[in-house]
């Protein structure tokens, strides 16, 4: 069977606090009665018989309904307000989840704006709109009170509440589209402003600032076009209505006036009427008001269930034994994120607890792709890596980031302090487990020279450290509570002299307290720390086994080619010689 999405369970919270606030709306619309019923007293009742002390008696029935209507419409925003927090904090860890899979699945899709759709259901389902619509069902109950009053006053009435209904409807049809289209293109500028501007260095100094932004105002242009283009159907609506809505009035009363010149009905009558049919229009109205937001929380509604949809509750795992570092890769083909093409082809290598292994090979043979999947970053697209045997999407993910140390080629550290990158943003960590990381990674001098300490604030991804700096901190993280599998990739590129002997220290403390380390490198120092060595290219294995095997096996190719070329070379060089003797020799003419 399967399980209900988060979504659908705060859906399902929120029913029953819905039909709460319709109960409370009955009768806050019953209360909305005591205006006209008031009104008509006082004409019919107490300007007639001019007696004072039932006007004083009417008004004090009239206050206390106002007030107890005050009292329900109160409590029926602070249920809805309620059921806001509620809803939120049904989804907020599930969303957040969602978009931190995507992220992982479709990097370019704007995963983070699932947080956004959340608020925007979430503030339409609590505001006004929602509100409209609840009071839409007491609309038939204001009409028939004008029937009541009057036949012809109804169908007035009635025929107002049509019209304005056909241009909400109109609306709807008339601006759906090119909302959609607005929003679409919204996201896709929003999208493309975030990720550019993180790069405002390269912008400046490379002068990229004008085709970049002619690039964005094309986008903003259509997300401006569409937008102005529904806002003016729209706009010519809301005059309709308005024209419509203020000529009611007159027809309502002009009717009620005829009515009482007729006799028909009093004058009480017929200004009660005006304010019944105002109350009947007002939802109808207010629902016009509300239809900008009410799409726009539709098209959240359904990116939402999209991505609930898609992305189903990750499965309960059982909390499993810390693992000792042995790894199993088989087998193992990986594609991009929604690509096609393989970029692993069929990998298959074990490393063993306390053993380092360097991967090597050229630009783009895999390499950094490979270890993304070594600590589940990436899902295999087949085959399997095993830690201590368990596949890694069978480990419970906050369990095996435990027993995980990363370090990706570019560092990004996250907003906060040192110490906290460093705890990984555990909270109840003793400071002397986050010192002894730092340690470990050789990063605690180093971080003793920043201005605050453990305590200075790394800034946007970490941009207020430097390259090295962010590194080293970005290796302390890694090594936090010595995780049983460390993979390095190309943990030295940023390193002085200094960061290298540090990094080198502490691969080799690493190694001597069992754990496994998986490194991407070209440094001689690192490699010389390695045991075995795996060299990718193109996606494949070209050669895996202990690290001396394959540079003495390296060495001797080298040593062979070099022999081969040179002895090709003599070979030429013999070649040529008698040539040129003949040609020297020739004899003049
Ligand atoms: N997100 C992605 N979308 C599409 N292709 C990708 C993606 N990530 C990597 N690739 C492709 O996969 C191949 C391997 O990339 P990878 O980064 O794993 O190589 P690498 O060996 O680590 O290179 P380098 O030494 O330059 O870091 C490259 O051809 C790259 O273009």
């Amino acid at each position: 069977m399967k399980a209900t999405s988060p979504l659908k369970k705060a859906y399902g919270r929120f029913k029953a606090i819905i039909f709460a606030t319709v109960v409370f709306s009955f009768f806050s619309n019953l209360l909305m009665f005591v205006g006209p019923l008031y009104m008509l007293q006082v004409y019919d009742r107490v300007l007639a018989s001019r007696n004072e002390l039932t006007l004083l008696m009417i008004s004090g029935i009239a206050v206390a309904l106002l007030v107890t209507y005050g009292f329900l419409e109160f409590i029926r925003s602070k249920m809805l307000v309620r059921a806001g927090l509620q809803f939120d904090d049904m989804l907020a860890n599930p969303a957040f989840n969602r978009v931190v899979r995507k992220q992982l699945l479709a990097p370019n899709s704007g995963a983070h704006t699932t947080l956004q759709d959340v608020d925007r259901v979430r503030e339409f389902l609590t505001g006004q709109g929602i509100l409209s619509f609840f009071d839409a069902p007491w609309v038939p109950l204001f009409l028939a009170l004008c029937f009541l009053f009057h036949p012809w006053l109804g169908w007035v009435a009635t025929a107002g509440a049509l019209i304005i209904f056909v241009l909400a409807l109109t609306n709807e049809f008339a601006t759906r589209g090119l909302l959609q289209e607005a929003g679409t293109a919204n996201m896709g500028a929003a999208h493309f402003v975030n990720t550019t501007v993180q790069n405002a260095e390269v912008i400046r100094a490379l002068g990229m600032e004008k085709p970049l932004t002619d690039r964005w105002l094309k986008q903003h242009d259509n997300v401006l076009d569409a937008q102005a283009r529904a806002s003016g159907r729209a706009g010519a609506i809301m005059a309709s209505t308005k024209f419509v809505r203020m000529s009611l009035q007159i027809a309502i009363l002009g009717t009620g006036a005829y009515l009482a010149i007729q006799q028909q009905i009093s004058p009480g009558i017929m200004i009660a009427a005006s304010i019944v049919m105002g109350r009947a229009l007002a939802p109808v109205e207010q629902a016009v008001g509300q239809w900008k937001q009410f799409v726009a929380a539709r098209q959240a509604h359904k990116r939402l269930g999209e991505i609930f949809d898609n992305l189903g509750d990750e499965e309960q795992r059982m909390e499993l034994p810390a693992p000792k570092g042995n790894l199993v890769v088989q087998n193992l083909i990986a594609t991009a994120p929604g690509g096609k093409a393989p970029i692993l082809k069929g990998i298959s290598f074990n490393v063993n607890q306390g053993e380092v292994l360097a991967v090597i090979g050229p630009s783009g043979s895999g390499k950094s792709t490979l270890v993304r999947h070594l600590v589940g970053a990436m899902q295999p697209q087949s085959g399997a890596v095993r830690l201590e045997g368990t596949e890694l999407h069978h480990w419970d993910s906050n369990q095996l980031g435990r027993y995980l140390g990363y370090m990706p080629q570019d560092v990004k550290l996250f907003r906060g302090t040192v110490s906290e990158n460093i705890a990984r943003f555990n909270e109840n960590v003793a400071d002397k487990e986050i010192v002894a990381a730092a340690t470990l990674s050789g990063a605690h001098e180093m971080i003793a020279t920043l201005s605050d300490g453990y305590d200075t604030d790394v800034g946007d991804g970490g941009n207020g450290l430097s390259g090295g700096q962010r590194q080293r901190v970005g290796l302390a993280r890694a090594v936090f509570r010595e995780p049983s599998l460390i993979v390095l990739d190309e943990p030295n590129s940023n390193l002085d002299a200094h960061g290298e002997q540090a990094l080198a220290n502490c691969i080799q403390e690493l190694k001597k307290r069992g754990k496994t380390i998986v490194l991407v490198t070209h440094k001689a120092n690192l490699l010389a720390l390695s045991d075995k060595a795996l060299m990718l290219v193109n996606g494949q294995i070209e050669k895996f086994g202990p690290t001396r095997e394959i540079f003495a096996q390296q060495a001797q190719q080298q040593a062979q080619a070099k022999q081969a070329a040179e002895k090709k070379k003599a070979e030429a060089a013999a070649a040529e010689s008698p040539a040129v003797v003949s040609m020297t020799d020739k004899p003049r003419a």
